[in-house]
């Protein structure tokens, strides 16, 4: 029963298709991760949120920025912006039970095995001051309002970069903002847990004092699969964590990479898009 890892989708629902069939996925036997980012940039978001929700309880998914997007602009918390591909979600007729349930996707999803095996998956990255308890405690903090009749009230104030430094003593909007900020959007950050908004190039980007989120050491080390950061090309190079990058560009023209868990092996299927 292999786990499959997959990176970022954004709407590349042909090579999403391609990638299943090249590992010859079944459902009934073997499990998918994905890292967050179903929807947005691509062609085919409406595709790949229903191939997602119809593999049931064989998928496991994180929430990525993008995916929150989404949810905000059903909602009118946000303004679609001229770049989104999401109409096709917004007019489905299903989009009612699309939308509810990738709303009650988590932040982390943590394999649960022993220690030096441990695998957990997150759309960005883990903040480097969070232990892996605290860390999955924040999650819960926004999973749970994101499944609450509050969630409408956060979605509305969901959007922005402050505070870009975690504290433990944030309170409210400010506090959720900086949870989904650090576990959907973070690429650069400071020894102090500040994130950068800005960058979001190669490694060679990193603006003074920042660096790579995966090039801090933590005192416990699971190994850590994220999507988000495509100008990586899968290479984390200085990591000091155990991690796997596993977005590979496939919608600005590079692939759709899947990692087996249990064996490391990788397989990646072209993108699709004409030149
Ligand atoms: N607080 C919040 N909560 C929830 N959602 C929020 C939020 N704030 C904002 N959002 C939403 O998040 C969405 C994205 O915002 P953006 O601000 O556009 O986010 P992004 O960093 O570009 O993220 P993306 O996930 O697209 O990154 P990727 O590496 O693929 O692409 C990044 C760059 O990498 C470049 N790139 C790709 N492949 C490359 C390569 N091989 N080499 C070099 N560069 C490459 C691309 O050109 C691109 O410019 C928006 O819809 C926004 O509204």
């Amino acid at each position: 029963m292999p786990t499959y890892a997959i990176g970022d989708l954004q709407g590349c629902h042909a090579e999403f298709v391609a990638l299943l069939d090249t590992l010859s996925f079944d459902p009934r036997r073997d499990r998918l991760w994905l890292a967050g980012d179903l929807v947005n940039r691509g062609p085919g978001s409406l595709a790949c949120l229903r191939e997602a929700y119809t593999l049931g309880d064989a998928v496991s998914i994180v929430l990525g920025n993008h995916d929150l997007h989404l949810l905000a602009v059903a909602r009118g918390s946000v303004a679609a912006k001229r770049s989104d591909t999401l109409g096709s979600i917004l007019d489905a007729e299903d989009r009612d039970r699309l939308l509810e349930w990738l709303q009650a996707q988590p932040l982390w999803v943590d394999d649960g095995s022993a220690s030096d095996q441990r695998t957990l998956m997150v759309h960005a990255g883990l903040l480097p001051i969070w232990s892996l308890s605290e860390a999955c405690e924040r999650a819960q903090e926004v999973e749970t309002v994101l499944r609450s009749e509050r969630a409408g009230a956060f979605l509305d104030v969901m959007h922005g970069n402050t505070p870009a430094r975690w504290q433990d003593d944030l309170e409210g909007d400010d506090r959720l903002r900086a949870i989904v900020n650090a576990f959907t959007r973070m690429r650069f950050v400071t020894a102090d847990g500040t994130l950068d908004f800005k960058a979001k190039e190669g490694l060679d980007s990193a603006p003074e004092g920042f660096a790579p989120w995966f090039t801090y050491s933590r005192e416990d080390d699971p190994r850590i699969v994220f999507g988000h950061w495509a100008a990586l090309q899968g290479q984390t190079p200085g990591a000091r964590v155990r991690v796997e990058a596993l977005d590979t560009g496939c919608v600005w023209g590079g692939s759709l990479t899947a990692l087996e868990l249990e064996s490391g092996r990788k397989v990646s299927v072209p993108c699709r898009k004409p030149a």
